[in-house]
Parts: structure tokens; sequence; C-alpha cells
């Protein structure tokens, strides 16, 4: 399975300079990718392109070799994509919103239904799964949106910023949903959070300004740290010498 972005530009409306331009991106096939970067760097930007909910100007967004405009509707049922703020439809359960999303994206109403309650019941929402989403908190909202994203069979998962607002005993819930399903399906997960998950990524891009700084094995990301970084401590470490590098080059 190859997603990719191959030589895009993009920019906002009535914005004149693009946030992505000539941009280049291929998700690995296997395993967790971080994608890491300041405030402003255009990870949700990259992330969303990759989803296709927004289009680039000039380039192409690629699954598996074909071009994403010519099929749109089947890019989507293998895409599962989180986006930073989740939309709810306030009046529906979170397990009948987690089915309703399951089954635009192709699944049976049977088999949407079912697989909505054993989601909600992995990322820990099993007893919050017949209250409508209007009465969630900011965190089970988030994971009713991982639930989704979870609950249909997609190729490769897109997280934006997945932990944020997440307690610490979610967090853990997370990481280890995380696991589990990044052993079978690749995801790519934007995050702030590098302390956390750097040792559950297989690899690490780094990126600032619309550029990737790094790509490549967690291992050759946490080299840069400094030789008297903490353990605890190594992934920020690696992360403020790879963005002073980027000043001072
Ligand atoms: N809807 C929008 N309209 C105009 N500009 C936008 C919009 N969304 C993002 N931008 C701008 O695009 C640039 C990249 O933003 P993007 O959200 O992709 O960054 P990010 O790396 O995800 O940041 P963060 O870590 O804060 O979520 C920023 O300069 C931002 O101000």
């Amino acid at each position: 399975m190859t997603l990719l972005l191959d030589r895009v530009t993009f920019r906002y409306r009535r914005w004149e300079r693009p946030v992505l331009s000539d941009f280049s991106y291929e998700v690995p096939d296997e395993g967790l990718t971080i994608l890491l970067g300041p405030n402003g760097a255009g990870k949700s930007t990259t992330m969303s392109l990759l989803a296709g909910t927004a289009a680039p100007r000039a380039g192409r967004v690629l699954l598996k070799g074909s071009a994403l405009t010519s099929t749109r509707r089947e890019y989507r049922r293998h895409v599962a994509w989180l986006p930073q703020r989740v939309p709810t439809s306030r009046q529906l359960t979170a397990r009948e919103y987690v089915a309703y999303m399951a089954w635009l994206k192709g699944e049976s109403r049977t088999g949407a239904w079912e697989r909505a309650g054993a989601v909600l019941d992995q990322v820990g929402l099993a007893e919050q799964s017949g209250r409508k989403t209007a009465k969630l908190s900011g965190g089970q909202l988030r994971r009713v949106g991982i639930a989704c994203a979870l609950a249909h069979d997609a190729r490769v998962i897109l997280l934006d910023e997945p932990t944020a607002g997440l307690d610490p005993h979610q967090r853990t819930v997370f990481r280890d949903v995380l696991r589990t399903v990044a052993a079978r399906i690749p995801v790519l997960m934007s995050t702030h959070d590098i302390a956390d998950l750097a040792d559950e990524a297989n690899t690490v891009s780094l990126m600032d300004r619309g550029r990737i700084l790094h790509h490549g094995g967690t291992q050759s990301f946490l080299d840069h740290a400094r030789p008297d970084a903490a353990p605890a401590r190594q992934a920020e470490s690696a992360y403020a010498v790879l963005m002073k590098l980027k000043d001072s080059g």
C-alpha cells in the first residue's frame, strides 16, 4: 500500500504564500509513523491532503499508483482519517455515530453496528456508548473520533493529534490500541507528545515550514539527541537538535 503526495503545492484561500510548495511525502507502508513539527509547520495540511479532504493546487495525491481524483469514493474507504476537530452529530449516541460513519465507509448496517460496539470498547468508551455525543467531554469525543477511524477496514489510518485532551490513563489506553492497530495497518499520526510516543514509532518524520527536515527510522532520529540527554528526554533532545541544525543551516 503506497500513499503519497507527489510534488504538491497547496495554499489556503486568500493566502498568497503556499503552505506547501513542490512538496513530496510518502507514508511508510507499515507500522507507526509519527509526524512532528512546531505549530504551523504544515502537519495538518499534509494530513488533510493525504486524507483527500483538501485538494492540491498542483501535484498529485496517490494511493497505490492511482490518482485520488479518479477514485474518490474508493479512496475515502481505504483511508481512515481523524481530523484535529472531531465532527459529531450531537443528536446521535456515541455508538450510533460511530456506526453511521462506518456505514458511510461501506460497512453493512449490522456490520457497522457490531463494529461500533467493538471499537468503542477498545477505546474504553463501552459505558458511554449509549450517551448522546453532545453530553460527552472533549477527551471522550476525541476517543469517539479514534473509534470512527478504527471502525472500517481501512488500508491506512491518519490521525491528527489524537492524544490532545486525553488524560494520562487514556493516553496509556490509546497507546495500547495504537500498538495493536499499527501492527496490522500503517498509521501516520501527528503529535506534540514526542516523549510519550517516540518509543512506539517505527518511523519519525519532522517537518517545519512546509519542509521535511528528517524522515527515517526512530533510532536514526534518536541518534541526533545530545549525548548527555537522559534516556527519557532523548526524543525531545533530538527534536531540539534537528530544529537548531535547520536554523544554523
Ligand atoms: N484554514 C486555514 N486558513 C488559512 N490558513 C491556514 C488554515 N489552516 C492552517 N493555516 C495556515 O497554514 C499553515 C500550516 O498550518 P497547519 O495547521 O498545517 O500546521 P500544523 O503543523 O498542523 O500546526 P499545529 O501543530 O498548530 O496543529 C499555518 O501557517 C497556518 O496558519
